[in-house]
């Protein structure tokens, strides 16, 4: 073991030891702090030396992008093959796929992109079998698909725990903090809603990472490791859900004992599939538009009658501006209002600004300048 393995072990097992209450939540912040921050240091530091690599250059394409991440062989380049059509090597030895393959998946008139990888392995956020590269591609995606297959479905904890390790943030909004440095006058703290943390814990937190004078503001309900990842920064924050490939090896039993074990522990059931036969990839089409959280948007041209065949897919929490940027690289700058028809304004024909936050199935008239 390195000094810095005996160093993050000792700190782990103290951290083991003590019991969080009132008195003892400042020392434990500082020991999270701590340890977030050697952590951080050990990948920066790994991935430093995994060299300055290509990298895989995949363009983002489509309504939006799902990255499957799995053990090497669960399926990942055949289950790409079924939902797209593309041609991605597929073979019964590890790490066939060496490259980023991108394929089109087109559903319920969304086009997604969908991007088959690597075998993710232990280690991975510390840059081994091609992590660094990997994770890279992992962090840019608008939507996790974990695959596991029914020989290792009860390890997909371990993928998750290398996603942690990356920095990436699973099925959580994040947290509404603001850390700004000052000059001088110490740890001033403000909140909007409950304390969600006392200013000791916050001063010790920072103290760790030698921010003696910052303002900071916390909105809603933050926990300590939230507050450490907002200080440490560098943080993605991406919707994940879980499939499980090659039923048709299994019978039935296990088939339902791996569902129920996975679903008590994520709180959500895994798509049980087979992307060899095909079984339940149209549900699980389903599931990744869901989760991706699109929703509908019609276009209304000024004067004239809306388009409602052919709805724009955009991403739940879009604004006008995102719709702009969608149907044309000039509508921004030469935007002068929008008029919206729906759930998210309180009267037809409502003009509003490009921060204008959109509802399912809204009806969009976008007005410019010549
Ligand atoms: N029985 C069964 N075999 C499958 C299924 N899906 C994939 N396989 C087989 O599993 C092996 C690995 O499939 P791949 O698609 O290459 O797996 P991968 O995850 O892309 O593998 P790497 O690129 O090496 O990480 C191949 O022999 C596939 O034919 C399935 O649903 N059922
Ligand atoms: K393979
Ligand atoms: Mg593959």
């Amino acid at each position: 073991m390195s000094g810095l393995e005996d160093e993050i072990k000792e700190i782990e097992d103290e951290l083991q030891r003590t019991v969080y209450n009132k008195a003892t939540s400042k020392h434990i912040g500082r020991l999270k702090a701590k340890l977030a921050k050697i952590r951080d240091e050990a990948v920066q530091r790994a991935m430093k030396s995994a060299g300055s690599g290509e990298g895989y250059s995949v363009k983002k394409s489509g309504d939006g992008t799902v990255v499957l991440v799995g053990f090497p062989s669960v399926g990942k380049s055949t289950l790409l093959n079924q939902l797209t059509g593309q041609e991605s090597e597929v073979a019964a030895y590890a790490f066939t796929t060496l490259t980023v393959v991108p394929g089109i998946l087109e559903h319920k008139g969304a086009k997604i992109q969908i991007l088959d990888i690597p075998g993710l392995i232990a280690g991975a956020a510390m840059g081994k079998g091609r992590g660094k590269e990997v994770i890279a591609v992992v962090r840019s995606a608008d939507l996790i698909l974990i695959l596991g297959d029914v020989y290792n479905g009860r390890h997909v904890d371990v993928l998750m725990r290398e996603l942690y390790d990356a920095g990436i943030r699973i099925n959580k909004p994040k947290p509404d903090i603001t850390i700004k440095k000052s000059g001088n006058g110490g740890i001033r703290l403000n909140y909007v809603g409950d304390e969600a943390l006392d200013i000791e814990e916050v001063r010790s937190i920072l103290a760790e990472n030698k921010i003696m004078n910052a303002d900071v503001l916390i909105r809603g309900n933050v926990s300590q490791d939230d507050f450490i990842d907002a200080m440490i920064g560098n943080r993605v924050y991406i919707p994940a859900f879980i499939a499980i490939n090659k039923v048709d090896l299994v019978d039935a039993k296990t088939r339902a004992e791996i569902e129920g074990e996975l679903t008590e522990r994520f709180g959500e059931k895994p798509y049980m599939i087979s992307a060899h036969s095909g079984y339940n990839v149209d549900t699980l089409k389903d599931g990744i538009y869901e989760h991706l959280g699109f929703m509908r948007v019609y276009m209304k041209p000024l004067g004239g009658p809306a388009d409602m065949e052919e709805p724009l897919i955009v991403r739940s929490d879009s604004t006008i501006e995102d719709v702009c940027r969608r149907l044309h690289r000039d509508f921004v700058d030469k935007f002068r209002y929008a008029k919206i028809w729906g759930k998210s304004v309180k009267h037809d024909a409502q003009r509003v600004g490009l921060q204008h936050k959109l509802k399912d199935r809204d009806i969009v008239t976008i007005v410019t300048r010549f």
